[in-house]
């Protein structure tokens, strides 16, 4: 918004802020304005320092603190002036006559204006707002500028706005007199055009109403003014100057304030910076408290921090018989997680002892020779509190892992020598190529476990090529092993899916090896028989890839806690799970070969135990439910001992549905657990009866007994007969997925004539993209100036030149392709490769 400003010969000169440029508006928002920081100034013109000032001001520091309370001073005796001249008659902080105080000024100030001598006046300043930063003062600096010839002869447009409204209403005089000052003034404002130096400046002063907040327009108070016969005003001013010759006094005595009717105060400077450093002193005194007393609270939450921690102990030492609620159980869980040993043997094989409540001990193992396994105690600790649950847990299924193949190896440029063979012609060998990635499943591996130690997966890069035509030898390859199940994906939240390895001894190339570069001898033509040009080997790709597993099991055995899933799984195969009496027994699927008639088998999985409202988190949540998927039939064991089987079976069935649907439709066995125990033999009838009106056959046994299990087990090996039979082995999954070994292949042979120009018009960028162009740029050797040129042949040739130009490139401006920047030169004679010409043949030294 701009403002206006005025600059006039100034009859009753107000405070003069030396050095302070200040820019105001007319009607400007109160926002910001606070009676503490300074109160109700005459004539209440809010103003707005301009960023240079402020900053001065704020280097100024403690000496503009002080000078802005020596302006307090002489503001109150202004204020104690007007007052005395009869508009207000006390000093009262009521805001109406505040208001009303400051809304006469305007008009005397304006009447002023109007009516005093302006032939001096030579400009009118226009100020631009700048920083939000509102400060109140009585007086303005203006910033000179010509002044219009509407306004040249001010006097007598003043006294013709003055005349035209004599004979209106008192109240309304001043709003007549306010419209027709604006639109005298609004004319010469359209003309600005720039500011002057300070030195210019005058001083004036002009009185602003304070402007309700949001309100737009100056609000002009209607109404009677106090009624005041000469005889009081010329008392008042007697009163006010009174007091004001006393308080300067005072000042120069370096005294405290002066009561009267206007109670002025005054303190010196010294009073200034004792009070200052009193309330220093205060404040620091308050800070230091505040600290000591955060210290003991500190000190009082350790304390109960360690009282808890000594009670979880106790708690969690509870003896394995004891039942306890699902809740109690799981809070121990991960204290007792932190007791981990893990341990690995020369040839690969490792295993994870988990020291369960109860003394019982829960152990995974396996065997990877590609991997390196260390405990590593403390991350645990710190992930499972992260994420609430072991971070063995969350690493059993899921994997994040970085692949590279190996670089290509470098061409090299030699030649042949030999004596009695002049002229031997060019001898450079090609790199190698560079190591492949591969991965495979792995039949002896059942978790993804060994990636929380290895992420990093680097084949190794080709050999360079060598004289005498001598190749570079390839680069290692590596297999990454996983178990089979396991789905790799491209890391990221829409990450497709590469591959997926469900068979035992599977391999795939996840990334092939970078292309050695071709040597001198390569580029051995009829026309150019001693070539001096190699290139780089090519880069191998690299990516980070997530993997997740889903166990590839026939059988999967669902079911709440403590339904005896796992001596289900113990009775019917060698496995030997973790078996006890609490719930959460088992936090990662285990996997039972069943052998039945000898000559078939069917993998059954024995996952963690399910509760109702899982699917919100609730136990261990139902993460674990992604290994049925690939299941063909589920065995659901129901417990016996529970109050309501039938119930606890819904909840399950509800859980699994709201996992994934398609578990809910797949081929289940219900079996009936406990039957040993009397009470779940008198629930067994009711339940089967229950049950079979909703159309199920639920199968009893008693796990513990092995009675009734291999009914079972049979029942569910005939729906995995029926479902081999159904879906003709495996389906072909592998194909499905996008082979990245493919894409990257795909790249390379991408045509350098295939690129796109993408251009910043700004910085004057202009980048190419493409495949094939992108690979050549990498590969070039730029040692060599005849790879350079052969460069420059190759950007003519596939156009990309043509494309630039076109597109409207000039010279100097910054052309990237692929990693490379470069500036673009119009000449064709190709600047500074002139050098080049002057028979540097074969030198490997840029001419710069
Ligand atoms: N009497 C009797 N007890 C059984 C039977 N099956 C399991 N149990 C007991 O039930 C308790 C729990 O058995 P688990 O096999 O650990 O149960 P789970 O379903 O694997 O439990 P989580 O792994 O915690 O989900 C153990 O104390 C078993 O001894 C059974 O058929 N009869
Ligand atoms: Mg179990």
């Amino acid at each position: 918004m701009e403002s206006l400003c005025f600059k006039a010969p100034v009859p009753s000169c107000g405070v003069f802020f030396a050095g302070q440029a200040l820019s105001f508006r007319v009607g400007v928002s109160s926002r910001g304005f606070s009676p503490s920081s300074g109160g109700l100034r005459l004539g209440n013109i809010v103003c707005k320092v301009n960023g240079r000032e402020r900053r001065k001001a704020q280097r100024l520091g403690r000496s503009q603190e002080a000078a802005r309370k020596r302006e307090e001073v002489e503001r109150k005796r202004e204020e104690a002036l007007i007052r005395s001249r009869g508009q207000v008659a006390s000093a009262s902080d009521d805001r109406k006559r505040k208001y009303r105080n400051s809304e006469n000024i305007i008009v005397k100030n304006l009447e002023n204006l109007y009516t005093s001598d302006l032939s001096g006046v030579t400009s009118v300043g226009v100020l631009q707002l700048r920083e939000e930063e509102e400060i109140p003062v009585g007086s303005l600096r203006v910033k000179d500028l010509p002044l219009k010839s509407k306004i040249s002869s001010p006097e007598t447009q003043a006294h013709d706005a003055i005349a035209s409204v004599s004979e209106v209403e008192a109240d309304t005089r001043m709003e007549v007199v306010h419209k027709k000052f604006t639109a005298a003034m609004a004319e010469p404002l359209t003309g600005f055009d720039g500011m002057s130096d300070d030195k210019d400046m005058e001083w004036v002063e002009v009185g602003v109403a304070e402007e309700e907040e949001g309100d737009e327009t100056v609000e002009v108070w209607k109404g009677d003014l106090p009624p005041m016969s000469p005889e009081e005003e010329e008392e008042l001013l007697r009163e006010a100057e009174r007091e004001i010759a006393e308080l300067e006094r005072a000042a120069s005595e370096g005294r405290g304030s002066v009561s009267g009717k206007f109670e002025l105060e005054f303190e010196s400077e010294a009073e200034f910076a004792q009070e200052d450093e009193a309330e220093e002193r205060e404040e620091d005194k308050e800070r230091v408290l505040n600290k000591s007393e955060k210290e003991m609270k500190l000190a009082d939450l350790r304390r109960l921090v360690q009282r808890m921690e000594l009670e979880l102990e106790e708690e969690s030492s509870f003896s394995g018989d004891d039942p306890s609620s699902a809740a109690e159980a799981s809070s121990v869980l991960v204290k007792k997680n932190k007791k981990k040993r893990s341990t690995e043997s020369d040839d690969g094989d490792w295993e994870v002892i988990y020291n369960g409540p109860g003394g019982n001990t829960h152990t995974s193992a396996g065997n990877f020779k590609s991997g390196e396994w260390n405990s590593e105690e403390e991350d645990e600790e710190e992930d499972s509190k992260e994420r609430g649950i072991p971070a063995v847990m969350r690493c059993f299924d899921r994997a994040k892992i970085y692949v590279k193949s190996g670089n290509g190896g470098n061409g090299v440029v030699a030649f042949r020598r030999e004596k009695f063979v002049p002229f031997g012609g060019p001898s450079g060998g090609t790199g190698g190529r560079g190591g492949h990635v591969y991965i495979e499943a792995d039949s002896s591996m059942n978790s993804l476990l060994p990636f929380r130690n290895k992420v990093h997966f680097r084949a190794g890069r080709g050999a360079h090529g060598g004289g005498k035509s001598k190749d570079g030898a390839s680069g290692t390859d590596i297999t990454v092993k996983v178990p089979p199940g396991t789905i790799i994906k491209e890391a990221g939240p829409e990450g497709k899916v590469l591959l997926e390895l469900t068979k035992p001894g599977q391999r795939q190339t996840l990334l092939p090896g970078g292309a050695g570069g071709r040597g001198n001898a390569a580029f051995k033509t009829g026309r150019n028989n001693a070539p001096q040009l190699a290139e780089f080997g090519e880069e191998g790709p690299e990516m980070w890839v997530e993997l997740e597993l889903k166990l590839v099991a026939d059988v999967g055995i669902v079911g709440v806690p403590n339904a005896g899933k796992s001596t289900f799984l113990s009775s019917v195969s060698a496995a030997k799970p973790e078996i006890a009496n609490y719930p959460f027994t088992t936090l990662l699927p285990n996997l039972g070969v069943v052998a039945i008639d000898y000559d078939a088998t069917m993998v059954v999985a024995d996952l963690p135990g399910l509760l109702e409202g899982a699917h919100t988190g609730v136990g261990l949540g139902h993460e674990f439910l992604r290994h049925t998927e690939r299941c063909r039939v589920l065995v659901h064991v129901v417990d016996g001992m529970s109050l309501q089987p039938e119930e606890e079976y819904e909840a399950v069935r509800l859980e699994l549905q709201l996992f994934n649907p398609e578990l809910a439709v797949k081929p289940h066995i219900v079996a009936f657990n406990k039957l040993d125990i009397p009470e779940a033999a008198e629930r067994w009838e009711s339940f089967q009866a229950n049950l079979r009106s909703k159309g199920v056959d639920a199968f009893c046994m008693s796990a513990a007994t092995r009675r009734g299990t291999e009914e079972v087990i049979r029942a569910a090996y005939a729906f995995v007969e029926e479902e081999r039979i159904n879906v003709k082995d495996y389906p072909e999954e592998e194909e499905q997925g996008v082979e990245i070994a493919d894409i990257v292949r795909k790249q390379r042979s991408s045509r350098i004539e295939e690129f796109t120009i993408v251009a910043d018009k700004h910085t004057r960028t202009w980048q190419v993209n493409g495949a094939g162009l992108e690979r050549f740029t990498q590969m070039t050797n730029w040692e060599y100036f005849e790879a350079v040129r052969r460069f420059q042949h190759v950007l003519a040739a596939s156009g990309v030149n043509r494309a630039l130009r076109d597109q409207g490139v000039k010279e100097g401006d910054t052309v990237r392709v692929g990693q490379l920047e470069f500036q673009w030169l119009d000449s064709e004679d190709m600047a500074n490769l002139g050098e080049w010409k002057r028979g540097v043949r074969g030198s490997k030294v840029w001419p710069h």
